[in-house]
C-alpha cells in the first residue's frame, strides 16, 4: 500500500518536503547559508527565543491583520522577499509565485535575477484586483545606464517601489553550494541581465586585490543611493540594513523605507540574528517604515517582528520551498498557514490590529 502523503501542516513541512524533491545542488542553492551558518540557524532562533504574553477574554470581533504600508493598505503584513532563479525549483518558477501572491494578497518582490521577466510577472498580479504590491528589487550594476535601463522596465510594468540590496557587493562564502558544484542548469538565468557585458578586467598591479580593486571596484556607494532616488519616481527601500548608522544614512540618502536582513545568513556569515538587529535599526530609523526578514517561519514570528516595531516582514526560502512541492498552490497555502498562524497569535494575545503587536511581547523576554 502507497502510504498517505502528508499534507504540509506548516512551514518546516515544506521545507522538509522540498529537501526531498529538489536536487542535491538546487537544494544547496536555495537552502545554503554563508560558511558556517551560523547566522542562518541564528536568525530561525532567534525569533524562537521571545517569549510572546497571552491576554484572555478580550472582545476580538473586528480584529484584523490589516497595516499601512507606503501609502496602501495591506491586507496582511507578509511579503514575497526576492529571491533569484526560481524556475530552479518549478518549471514556472516567479510566475507561479506571483500568482499564489496575488491570490493570497501578498506583496512580492521580484529580484534582478528573477528567471522571469517583471513585465510576465505584473502581468499576473494585475490581473488580481485585489493583489498586494509588486516591487522590483534592484541589483546595482557597474553598467549604470543598465541599471537605469532595467529600472525604467520596473517602473513601466507597473512595479510600485524599488528595493535596492546593498548587503551583497559579492557573494558570501557558500560552502554547500561549492561543495555539490552548483551551477545554473540550461533553460535557467536571469533574464533581465541578457545583454549585460562584464566589465573588462583592470590590470592589476603587484600587490593589489582582485576583490578590491577589481570586481568591487564598480560596485555601489552611498552616491549611488542618491543617484538611483534621483532617477525614479518609485519610492526606494534599501535591503540589508544592519547598523543604525547606516539606518541614518540611508535617510540622508532619500530611502523611502528600510529592510532589516542579513541577506537569510548568505553574506557575511556570524551577523546577528535579524531579530536581535531590528529594535536598533527601528530606532535609527526614526519614523522611516522598516521591514524584516530572515527566519520568519511562523504566524507569531511575524506577530513578534511588528511588536518588535517592523511595519511589515518578508518570507525567503519558505516562498521556494512551497514552490517546488506544490508550484503556485504550494506558495499560496504556505502564504494562507502564515496568517492564520498569524491571526491564532493575536487570538490568543488578545491583540486587535497589529499596531498592538508590541503589547503581545513577554515582558519576560
Ligand atoms: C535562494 C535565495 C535567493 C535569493 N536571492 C536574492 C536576490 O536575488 N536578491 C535579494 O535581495 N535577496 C535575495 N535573497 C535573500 C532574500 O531576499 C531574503 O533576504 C532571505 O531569504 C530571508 O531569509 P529567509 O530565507 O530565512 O526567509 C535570496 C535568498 C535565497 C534563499
Ligand atoms: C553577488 C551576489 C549575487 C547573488 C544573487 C542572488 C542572491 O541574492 C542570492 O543568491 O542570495
Amino acid at each position: 500500500m502507497t502510504p498517505p502523503v502528508a499534507l504540509p501542516v506548516a512551514l518546516p513541512d515544506y521545507a522538509a518536503a522540498a529537501a526531498e524533491r529538489l536536487e542535491a545542488q538546487a537544494r544547496a542553492y536555495f537552502d545554503g547559508g554563508a560558511a558556517d551558518e551560523l547566522t542562518l540557524a541564528a536568525n530561525l532562533r532567534a525569533w524562537q527565543q521571545i517569549g510572546l504574553q497571552s491576554r484572555v477574554l478580550r472582545p476580538m470581533a473586528g480584529a484584523h491583520t490589516r497595516v499601512e504600508l507606503l501609502g496602501r493598505t495591506l491586507a496582511h503584513p507578509v511579503l514575497l522577499a526576492p529571491v533569484a532563479y526560481q524556475r530552479l525549483a518549478h518549471p514556472e518558477g516567479e510566475l507561479a509565485t506571483a500568482q499564489a501572491a496575488a491570490a493570497l494578497q501578498a506583496g512580492m518582490v521580484l529580484s534582478t535575477q528573477s528567471s522571469v521577466p517583471v513585465e510576465a510577472v505584473a502581468h499576473i498580479m494585475r490581473r488580481d484586483p485585489d493583489s498586494g504590491p509588486l516591487w522590483f528589487q534592484v541589483y546595482i550594476q557597474p553598467d549604470r545606464d543598465f541599471t537605469l535601463a532595467l529600472v525604467r522596465r520596473a517602473e513601466a510594468a507597473g512595479c510600485e517601489a524599488l528595493v535596492l540590496t546593498v548587503d551583497a557587493p559579492v557573494s558570501g562564502a557558500r560552502d554547500r553550494e561549492r561543495r555539490t558544484g552548483f551551477r545554473l542548469p540550461p533553460g535557467v538565468r536571469a533574464v533581465h541581465l541578457e545583454g549585460l557585458r562584464p566589465p573588462p578586467a583592470p590590470a592589476l598591479l603587484p600587490g593589489q586585490s582582485a576583490l578590491f580593486d577589481g570586481l568591487l571596484a564598480a560596485m555601489p556607494t552611498w552616491d549611488d543611493v542618491a543617484w538611483l532616488v534621483g532617477h525614479t519616481r518609485l519610492p526606494v527601500l534599501l535591503k540589508g540594513i544592519t547598523h543604525p548608522e547606516d539606518a541614518r544614512l540611508a535617510r540622508e540618502s532619500g530611502a523611502a523605507g528600510l529592510v532589516v536582513s542579513n541577506h537569510g545568513g548568505r553574506t557575511l556569515d556570524t551577523l546577528p540574528a535579524t531579530a536581535e538587529l531590528l529594535p536598533r535599526i527601528v530606532a535609527a530609523a526614526d519614523g522611516l517604515p522598516v521591514l524584516v526578514d530572515g527566519g520568519i517561519r511562523r504566524g507569531t514570528d511575524v506577530l513578534k517582528a511588528l511588536g518588535l516595531g517592523a511595519s511589515a516582514v518578508l518570507v525567503g526560502r519558505p516562498q521556494v520551498h512551497a514552490l517546488a512541492v506544490a508550484g503556485a498552490q504550494g506558495v499560496a497555502h504556505m502564504l494562507r498557514l502564515l496568517r492564520d498562524e498569524l491571526e491564532i497569535a493575536m487570538a490568543l494575545t488578545g491583540c486587535r490590529c497589529l499596531a498592538e503587536a508590541a503589547d503581545a511581547l513577554s515582558p519576560h523576554r
